[in-house]
């Protein structure tokens, strides 16, 4: 059993809303990694970081992303850093990995209302925002099957454009 497509990119990117939406179109499952943990842990993402530190978060979360790829058929949506892992990224090597792009700007302006990013909620979540996307974007593309960019589209858009490279990449 292997998940039909894992979903990979930066917060704001969309995975957790385009991740549903694929899982939905395919009428296959749904999993979103940082709810995993929410609900093994009973803590929020941003109390782990703030109480135990992101060291201890990225250990979870290299747990929670293997148990996830091993359990679930349907659509994984990953949290943005867990590709920091190398052990993550080896093991998404074989499998379906849908990069999610997008821009600065709109990045912050997707993720700027939630306080719910803990690495986003500096003083200057643009430059924390384009120091993450240059040390991350050849994460992402190391373990991209196809990537789509996000930035001038809907969700639903967004799917169909993943569908298709998805397609060609067949
Ligand atoms: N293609 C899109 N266009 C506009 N807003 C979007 C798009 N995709 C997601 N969003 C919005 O951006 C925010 C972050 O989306 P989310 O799915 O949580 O991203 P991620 O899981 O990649 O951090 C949400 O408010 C969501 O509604
Ligand atoms: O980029 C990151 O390091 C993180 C992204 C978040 O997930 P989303 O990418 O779904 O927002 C969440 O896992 C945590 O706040 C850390
Ligand atoms: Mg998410």
């Amino acid at each position: 059993m292997s998940p039909r497509a894992i979903v990979v990119g930066p917060p704001g990117a969309g995975k957790t809303t385009v991740g549903a939406l694929l899982a939905q179109t395919w009428g296959v499952g749904f999993r979103d990694v940082d709810a995993d943990i929410v609900a093994s842990t009973g803590k929020s993402i941003s109390d782990i970081f703030t109480v135990d530190g992101e060291a201890v978060f990225r250990e979870i979360e290299e747990r929670a992303v293997a148990a996830a790829v091993a359990e679930h058929d349907g659509v994984v949506a990953l949290g943005g850093g867990a590709v920091l892992s190398e052990r993550t990224r080896a093991l998404l090597a074989d499998h379906v990995v849908v990069f999610l792009g997008v821009g600065m700007a709109e990045g912050v302006r997707r993720t700027g209302l939630s306080s719910a990013r803990p690495l986003l909620a500096g003083v200057n979540p643009r430059a924390t925002f384009k120091a993450l996307l240059d040390a991350r974007l050849p994460l992402y593309r190391e373990v991209a099957t196809v990537e789509v960019s996000t930035d001038s589209r809907t969700p639903q858009e967004v799917v169909e454009a993943a569908l298709e490279a998805l397609e060609v990449k067949r």
